[in-house]
Formats: structure tokens, C-alpha cells, sequence
């Protein structure tokens, strides 16, 4: 007895270090990133036709966060060779020795399974289907083929991320329509403009690791155009849906305004001081104030899609 208080005392319970634990493991999912890919999911429900029990489409929403996280879980498992060279990525659980390889590749694979039959489970076939779709995509064909490939690698692989709307889409109506497909389009267009704009910045990284990203591949110069023709197509796709009469004029407004935003810093992208080669003499100011809008904008449009719907359910507007 008095050796267990002599322990109890000696070594009282580490609640920290659990805490740090369980902080790495949500760390492999991926959580500030995944914010936002949960979003257009969850527009993607609440714009679509027809009705689902709130209870079922919080599960929907769970799913989506839990696939998309596990599928996020699997990319650190197989990059944690280059995880390790990268400054940004050093740290991540799995190359700092935090958890161990096997132990995230079989979270993530349980989590992939779990979120896809809890999704087909809880609304239907379809959007369960969408789901593991999107997993395996992200994982085998972004991840473990075109990654480490080809400088295409995020404008093929991209398209993982912009299911999301259309599995939401899926959740409520069993279906798919013009408009998931659109919100596909635009997430789709966003994507290489989104990570373009890091890659400026986070190139030394990409060629220590020998990833083929863009500006490694191409150099900066052809990057900062490869944004612009990106964000020229980005800014009338993201008009679509009001122009065919999908959504209204309060979304439309917004994504008019959004998308001469881009457009406005993709141009300071392509004019920011640079030399010869393209390279910033401004320390990738134009390219990073890019990729923080690129976030605000995607937010922005599916946010005022969402608005836009509930004022024309209200009888608000047209
Ligand atoms: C293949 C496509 C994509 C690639 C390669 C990519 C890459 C990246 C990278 C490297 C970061 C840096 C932050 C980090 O280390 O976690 C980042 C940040 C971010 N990305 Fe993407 N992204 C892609 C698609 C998307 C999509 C589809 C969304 C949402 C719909 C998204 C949302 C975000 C958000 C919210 C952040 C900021 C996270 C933070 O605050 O730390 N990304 N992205
Ligand atoms: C439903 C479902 C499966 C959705 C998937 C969502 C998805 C594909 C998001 C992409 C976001 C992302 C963090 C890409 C990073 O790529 P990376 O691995 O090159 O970045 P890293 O260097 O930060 O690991």
C-alpha cells in the first residue's frame, strides 16, 4: 500500500502527455485543411433538393470529415519519406518518430472503412459510393502515382477535393445534378491556383524532396501564368450557377466580387518584383497574399451559395 502512494506520488498521472498523444493523432487527419474540404461538403447538403433527417446529415457531415481525414492519414503514411526532408512537414507524428508508420496506415485504413459504411449506412448507396471513390482517388491515384510523377499532379489529383460538394449532393438526393457538378468544376479550376501560389514559396522544399511540383519542374515564371490562366477560368465558372439560373443574383454578386479578387492577385502574382528566372525579390508577398485569398474565396462562394439558397427558400429574393 504505502509502496503504491510512494508511486502515486512519485509519478502522478501525465495527462499532458496524453493529450499531446491524441493531438498527433488528430494531427494525421489533417483538421485545418480538412475544415474547409468538410464546408463545401456541407453546402453541398444544404443546397441540394429535398430533406434529410438533421440527425443522419450530421453523420453525413462526420463521414465526409472522417473520409477525407483517413485520407489524409494514408498521404502521411506513404510521404513520410518526403515529410521528412520538407521544413514545413518535418514535424508531422509520423517522421518525427511519433507514431509509428503501421499504426497510422491502419488507422487511416479503419477510418476509410468506417466513414464509407456509416455513409452508405446512414443515407445511401450513392454517397457512400462518391465517398470511398474519392478516397481512393486521393490516395492511389494523387498520392501514390501522380505525386511524385508529374507537375500535373495536383490539377488530375485535385479533382479528390472537389467531390465533396457532389457527395454531400449525394447524401440528401441519392443523385447528381448540374450544379454539384458545377461546384466539382470550380472547386476543380481553385485548386492549382490554391497551391501554386505555396509552391512559390515552398519550392526549396519541393526540390529537396524531388517532388515534381511546377515551379521545381517549369520554374516560378511559368507558375505565376499557369495561376493566372487558372484564375481566368476560375472567375466565370464561378458565375455559372446564377447565370443558369441555379443560383441567385446575391450569390452571383459575391462571386463576381470573388472572383475579380483572385483575378486581381493573380496579376500582382505574375507582376511581383522577380528576376530572370521569375524568382521573388519580394519574399513570395504577392504569391502568399494569393494563397490566404484563394482560402477566403472558396469559403466565400460556397458560404454565399448556402446564403443564397435559404433567402430564396425564405421568399427573400428571386
Ligand atoms: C490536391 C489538391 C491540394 C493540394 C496539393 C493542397 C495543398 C495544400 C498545402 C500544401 C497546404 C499547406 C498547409 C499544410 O501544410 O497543411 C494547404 C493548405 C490548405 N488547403 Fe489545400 N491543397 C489541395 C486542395 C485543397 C482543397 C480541395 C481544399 C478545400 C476545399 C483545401 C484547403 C486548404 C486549407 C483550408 C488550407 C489551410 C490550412 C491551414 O490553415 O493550415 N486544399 N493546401
Ligand atoms: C472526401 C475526400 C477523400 C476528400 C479529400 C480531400 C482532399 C484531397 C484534400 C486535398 C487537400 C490536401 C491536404 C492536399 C495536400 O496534398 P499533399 O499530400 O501533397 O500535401 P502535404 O505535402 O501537405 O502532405
Amino acid at each position: 500500500m504505502s509502496d503504491l502512494i510512494e508511486r502515486g506520488a512519485t509519478a502522478p498521472l501525465d495527462v499532458s502527455a496524453d493529450w499531446s498523444e491524441l493531438r498527433d493523432w488528430v494531427a494525421l487527419l489533417k483538421p485545418r485543411v480538412m475544415t474547409l474540404v468538410v464546408f463545401t461538403g456541407l453546402v453541398g447538403m444544404l443546397v441540394a433538393p429535398g430533406r434529410i433527417h438533421p440527425f443522419l446529415g450530421a453523420v453525413a457531415i462526420l463521414c465526409i470529415a472522417l473520409g477525407a481525414g483517413a485520407a489524409g492519414c494514408i498521404n502521411m503514411w506513404y510521404d513520410r519519406d518526403i515529410d521528412a526532408v520538407m521544413r514545413r512537414t518535418l514535424r508531422r507524428p509520423i517522421p518525427a518518430g511519433r507514431i509509428a508508420p503501421e499504426a497510422a496506415l491502419a488507422f487511416g485504413v479503419f477510418l476509410s472503412a468506417l466513414s464509407v459504411m456509416l455513409m452508405g449506412l446512414a443515407t445511401n448507396p450513392v454517397a457512400g459510393a462518391w465517398l470511398a471513390g474519392s478516397i481512393l482517388f486521393y490516395v492511389f491515384v494523387y498520392t501514390m502515382w501522380l505525386k511524385r510523377r508529374t507537375p500535373q499532379n495536383i490539377v488530375i489529383g485535385g479533382a479528390a477535393g472537389a467531390f465533396p460538394p457532389v457527395i454531400g449532393w449525394a447524401a440528401v438526393t441519392g443523385g447528381v445534378d448540374a450544379l454539384p457538378l458545377i461546384l466539382f468544376a470550380i472547386v476543380f479550376v481553385w485548386t492549382p491556383p490554391h497551391f501554386w501560389s505555396l509552391s512559390l514559396w515552398a519550392h526549396d522544399d519541393y526540390q529537396r524532396a524531388g517532388v515534381p511540383m511546377l515551379p521545381v519542374v517549369s520554374g516560378a515564371r511559368e507558375t505565376r501564368r499557369q495561376i493566372m490562366l487558372y484564375t481566368l477560368i476560375l472567375a466565370p465558372l464561378g458565375l455559372l450557377p446564377t447565370l443558369l439560373g441555379l443560383a441567385g443574383w446575391v450569390y452571383g454578386a459575391v462571386a463576381l466580387s470573388l472572383g475579380a479578387g483572385f483575378l486581381l492577385h493573380a496579376w500582382r502574382v505574375l507582376r511581383e518584383k522577380q528576376d530572370a528566372a521569375g524568382v521573388s525579390l519580394e519574399g513570395d508577398k504577392a504569391a502568399r497574399a494569393a494563397f490566404r485569398f484563394s482560402l477566403l474565396h472558396l469559403a466565400g462562394l460556397f458560404g454565399a451559395l448556402a446564403l443564397d439558397h435559404w433567402l430564396r427558400l425564405a421568399g427573400v429574393i428571386s
